[in-house]
């Protein structure tokens, strides 16, 4: 019998203890650093000599580690293994499976800022964040184990006389998972596991910028007691390799957390039946977002402005529920924008090794330049308040930015920045105030801050987004809480975390006996 799902605590970093746990972990992993991770196919590790180097975006001469490369050919050993393995996985009973998803929660957990340290080092995560990366890739793990303890049997359905009826859950096959590197960890273990869980079996392709957490992962898998060839993990170009696993003719399966660009392609991709091809491809694409803090008249404006910079600045804008537009109600908007700048001046930003640093850098040098080119926009479009410069000498660091007075239809409002960057737009009342909110081809998260609760009741029912927030920020979904995913462009709103997500990695079957 396991225990009830409850989701993993936070680290209270103000303790001492905590602290100086930390710190020794990060002591620890920065001396492991630029280690060799190799493919790892059929339980088989391929050295190749072709290699992602990994480097620490806060210090670009910091290697985390040389990650050996995939190509097609090792791609399509890869695909071989898993289909090979999917025979027994799949025959597998569930609750055997769903042990070794807790063992290895309890082997993470044990190791928790060992993990974390690698996700300071490899994606810039200051402590906070990196903490709750790691909790959540533990949350999935849990959950996931019981969710499908819940499903083994599949679900009831009526029978007759002289019929019995049953209606239970089969495994699809070869499951391709392609993650990206902003919840480097959460995500890249929640969608590698769910497959796994439902008796599928998976090639990984990690996301470039963060293949040395995903190559920790799969050790800490087969730690756990994963058979051989029931993970194949890929690191390699998403032109190259990703295309390849998405179009092989014997992936039943893709998993796909990224861009909206990436997303579509691959949607498309999965469409065209290839020959050979024996099923249609199943797609679970989670994209990008354009998300909202809505702030009414009536309202606490500390839970405001505090939502509005959790949301926008949190891991320096680089999520996918990141709050990159404030729609603030005329009455209140020069006073929400006055305070917005102020939090925003005190915000720290530096190498997010170091504690109390609240935003480290952005990712790469293509998401630094990216995001200096909308600010650029953005002082065309709008009006800076605050933030605006870049500094890359050592890392890619960008100052936490507010825009004001921006148009809904304009560019810094409409387009996904994925960057420390949040730009404010004045509505006249409520009903305008939503309507702006709506306006986007995006509907992933959103937060309303208001007191007045007619206009709650009519955000639920009209603000078009997969996760809702009232009186909060708009990020940090918490796994059997908040399920999470978007609509629109958003995705195909598979809601990670929550009751009906593995049943996407599955096919329900109906068996009927007359007796
Ligand atoms: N909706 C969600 O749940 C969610 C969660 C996290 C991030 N995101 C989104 O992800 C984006 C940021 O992540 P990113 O920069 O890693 O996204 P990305 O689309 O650039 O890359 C995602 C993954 O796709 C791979 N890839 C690239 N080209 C490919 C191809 N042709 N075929 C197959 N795979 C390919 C990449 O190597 C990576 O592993 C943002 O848009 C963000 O909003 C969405
Ligand atoms: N699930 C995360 C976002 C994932 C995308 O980056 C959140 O709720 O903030």
């Amino acid at each position: 019998m396991v225990t009830a799902y409850r989701h993993e605590p936070f680290t209270d970093f103000t303790i001492e203890e905590n602290k100086q746990a930390f710190e020794a972990a990060l002591k620890q992993v920065k001396d492991e650093l630029g280690k060799d991770y190799d493919l790892v196919v059929n339980g088989e590790r391929i050295h190749t000599e072709e290699k992602i180097v990994s480097t620490n975006p806060a210090d670009t001469k910091q290697v985390v580690g040389n990650v050996s490369k995939a190509n097609q050919e090792t791609a399509e050993q890869a695909i071989q293994s898993a289909a090979e393995a999917f025979k027994s996985w799949k025959k597998w009973d569930a609750a055997s499976r769903a042990e070794i998803l807790f063992r290895a929660a309890n082997i993470v957990r044990k190791r928790k800022h060992e993990f974390s340290a690698y996700l300071v080092y490899e994606v810039g995560k200051p402590w906070k964040e990196a903490d709750a990366d790691t909790a959540e890739a533990i949350d999935f793990l849990e959950y996931y184990g019981r969710q499908m303890l819940e499903l083994k049997d599949g679900k009831p359905v009526n029978s007759r006389d002289g019929e019995h009826n049953r209606y239970v859950y089969t495994p699809i096959g070869v499951s391709v998972v392609i993650p990206p590197w902003n919840l480097a960890f959460a995500i890249m273990a929640g969608t590698t596991i769910a497959p796994i869980v439902t008796g599928n079996t998976v090639v990984m392709k990690p996301a470039s910028n963060s293949p040395v957490i995903a190559a920790k992962f799969v050790e800490v898998l087969e730690e756990a007691g994963l058979p051989k060839g029931v993970l194949n993990f890929v690191p390699g170009s998403g032109g190259e390799v990703g295309d390849y696993l998405v179009d092989h003719p014997k992936t039943a399966l893709i998993s796909f957390t990224g861009s909206r660009e990436v997303g579509t392609r691959i949607f498309k991709r999965a469409a065209e039946i290839q020959p050979g091809q024996q099923q249609l491809k199943q797609v679970i694409a989670e994209m990008g977002g354009k998300d909202t803090v809505v702030v009414d008249n009536e309202a606490n404006l500390d839970t405001a402005v505090e939502a509005i910079i959790v949301s926008a600045f949190g891991f320096s804008g680089q999520k996918c529920s990141s709050g990159s537009r404030a729609v603030v109600h005329e009455d209140v908007y020069d006073e929400v924008l006055e305070r917005v700048k102020k939090r925003t001046e005190e915000l720290t930003v530096g190498n997010a090794s170091e504690e109390n640093v609240y935003m480290g850098p952005v990712v790469d040098q293509g998401a630094y330049d990216k995001i200096l080119g909308y600010i650029e926009i953005g002082k065309e479009e709008g009006r800076l308040v605050t933030g605006g410069k870049g500094d890359d000498s050592t890392g890619y660091f960008i100052e936490p930015t507010v825009f004001a007075d921006l148009d809904p239809n304009s560019r810094m409002q409409q387009e996904e920045i994925f960057g420390p960057v949040v730009c404010f737009t004045k509505a006249k009342d409520f009903d305008e105030a939503i309507d702006i909110a709506n306006n986007t081809e995006y509907g992933l998260t959103g937060a309303v801050i208001s007191n007045n609760r007619a206009h709650l009741d009519q955000a639920a029912a009209d603000f078009h987004v997969g996760n809702l927030y009232f009186n909060r920020n708009c990020t940090g979904a918490i796994v059997g809480y908040q399920p999470f995913g978007g609509f629109n462009m958003s995705g195909t709103d598979s809601k990670a975390g929550g009751p009906d997500y593995l049943a996407l990695h599955m096919n329900p079957k109906t068996i009927s006996e007359k007796y």
